[in-house]
């Protein structure tokens, strides 16, 4: 055991175990209630097809690259010929559905959550809370997750992800479940009222946020299936709530479960899911005991191996993981590879073995790969893609003492009316939050250092509207969704491109308009420009002169006002 436990632990840091690299099929089909998978992917056997995905398609093959529709009526898979463009791959031309398929249009995306296999209560509650049409994300991840594929969901910031992997967990466990069909037998039929799916979220905030989202559908009366286990927040009546409600689904923070679990008040060796949401940061240092306790606990049935001597998959086949991130390092790919059963990375336009995945990461997936890539273009590689493409992104050069009043005329000059202004130091907010409001400007400042309570009156008031200006550091980077913000202000300049990618997804949630302006110093707008570069996106200089947002566009020298 001690040795299988270091060699986990180097998975997250090291670069180096080879890949194989498979190629890989992205494909175009329409997800209906009746597709088909079969029970899991052989990744040995070639490209992932969608056969081997376990639709049940009859394609025929062509030496005209056109791929025939199923031959029998009401075929679970419509694939549309015009949508499908085969591609070369290594000079050779591609035939049929065996070769590497590009996608053109967005296929996943179902019109509906019903085409998705969702049991019909589920989607009654989620037309109530006026959740219509999935998003594409949603649309891929769904159908793959009810058919017990591990995943790994990379898609960027305010695209859907939470519903993306809460949807198919509800409609297996607890009260807005399937109904075995006539004849059919339940799934599960001797399990205990126990614990079936446990989500993990690295801070308070992502995790009430997620109970309260698991709440909405479950509705007022069956609320208390889902408990939080987040830290801070009173420990005893959590163990009270778990042993009183026998709740089937828990959310919460790594070192809070780990408590209550080691303390013998969570039980959840037979659960069927467990989630880890925010995956980069949860495998990251800060998390890694806990997480390693986590990974090696929820899910495996008490004498199943007791000796800990079988191989991995065999012991994590009891259950479900699913991992959830807009940036994918490539460290953490690799991580989730040794934690999951053969899983897949669910894209919202594509789905490939995470095996596939070469080591430049998972977001480039038409580049050109290399097996040197440096660490630094792996990080560029994690946070591409992870970015709402709506953003307009901005860098204002001031003085270090202006900072405060920088970011105050850029709130006039965009008018904007709910921002989150990141710094770095928590000690330092409460004086841009005094001199903010010294100029009569609704500022509260938001920190790890607050109380339970504090941090959540704070949030509270930061989305009714009651605080404009939010001033606050990482710990509302990730996950946090509040979707009238309209601005994002970096007053300190984030780490790298990924904290930059999760602090600016804070806006443009769910294709809104979103503004990312990034205030620094002259000597700091080198860094900009390495930001912009890694990120391939552009981050345009600005001014903000008469009430107006003034942006010079470089390499042209225009100057447009934008008012
Ligand atoms: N199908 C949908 N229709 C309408 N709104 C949706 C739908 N799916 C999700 N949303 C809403 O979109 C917002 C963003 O969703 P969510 O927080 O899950 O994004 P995310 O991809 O997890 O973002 P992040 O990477 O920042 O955590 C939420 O307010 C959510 O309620």
């Amino acid at each position: 055991m001690p040795a299988m436990v270091s060699t986990r632990l180097l998975l997250l840091v090291g670069e180096s175990a080879p890949f194989r690299k498979l190629s890989h099929v992205c494909w175009t089909a329409r997800f209906h209630s009746s597709v088909h998978f079969l029970s899991r992917v052989d990744h040995n056997q070639g490209p992932l097809t969608l056969t081997s995905l376990g639709f049940k398609s009859e394609f025929g093959t062509t030496n005209e690259n056109r791929i025939s529709k199923p031959k029998q009526p009401n075929s679970p898979i419509e694939v549309s010929k015009s949508k499908v463009k085969v591609v070369k791959s290594n000079g050779v031309k591609a035939v049929g559905v065996k070769k590497p398929l590009e996608i053109e249009a967005a296929p996943f995306s179902a019109k509906s959550f019903s085409e998705l296999g969702l049991p019909p209560l589920l989607i009654e509650r989620l037309e109530r809370e006026g959740f219509a049409v999935p998003t594409d994300v949603q649309s891929a991840a769904i159908p793959t997750i009810l058919k017990n594929h591990d995943v790994v969901i990379q898609s960027y910031t305010g695209s859907g992800k939470t519903l993306a992997y809460l949807l198919p967990i509800l409609s297996e466990v607890g009260p807005l479940k399937k109904k075995p069909l006539d004849g059919e037998r339940d799934k599960e039929p001797g399990r205990k009222t126990d614990i079936e799916a446990v989500i993990v979220a690295p801070s308070r905030e992502l995790g009430m946020q997620i109970v309260r989202e698991v709440e909405k559908l479950l509705g007022p009366a069956d609320k208390k299936m889902v408990q939080q286990l987040v830290g801070g927040a009173n420990r005893s009546r959590q163990e009270e709530a778990l042993k009183k409600n026998k709740p089937v689904i828990v959310v919460g923070t790594p070192g809070r479960i780990a408590e209550i679990s080691a303390a013998g008040k969570l039980h959840t060796h037979g659960c069927r899911y467990l989630v880890l949401d925010e995956v980069d940061e949860l495998l990251s240092f800060n998390f890694r005991e806990t997480m390693h306790r986590i990974l090696e606990h929820v899910g495996r049935r008490s004498g199943a191996n007791p000796g800990g001597t079988k191989n991995p998959l065999a012991r994590q086949a009891e259950r479900q993981t699913i991992m959830v991130s807009a940036t994918m390092p490539f460290s953490v790919i690799r991580a989730a590879g040794s934690w999951g059963r053969n899983p897949l990375l669910v894209q919202a336009k594509s789905i490939i073995p995470l095996e596939s995945v070469p080591p430049s990461g998972p977001i480039n997936l038409s580049g050109p790969t290399s097996s040197s890539t440096s660490n630094s273009n792996l990080q560029t590689q994690a946070a591409v893609a992870s970015l709402p493409p709506v953003l307009k992104h901005y860098y204002c050069v001031t003085k270090l003492q202006h900072k405060v009043d920088t970011l105050r005329r850029c709130v006039h000059a965009l008018d904007a009316k709910s921002v989150i202004a990141f710094m770095n130091h928590s000690k330092r907010l409460k004086d841009a939050v005094f001199k903010l409001e010294a100029r009569g400007m609704k500022a509260a400042e938001l920190h790890g250092d607050l109380g339970k309570l504090a941090r959540s009156t704070t949030l509270k008031k930061f989305k009714n509207g009651e605080v404009r200006v939010l001033v606050t550091n990482e710990l509302s980077a990730r996950g946090l969704d509040v979707s009238e913000c309209d601005l994002v202000v970096n007053l300190d300049l984030p780490t790298d491109s990924i904290h930059y990618a999760h602090r600016a997804g804070r806006t443009g949630r769910l294709g809104r308009k979103g503004n990312v302006v990034t205030i620094c110093e002259e000597s700091e707008v080198f860094v900009v420009k390495k930001l912009q570069k890694q990120l391939g996106v552009p981050i345009k200089v600005c001014e903000f002169t008469e009430g107006k947002l003034a942006v010079t566009e470089e390499e042209e020298k225009i100057l447009e006002v934008v008012g």
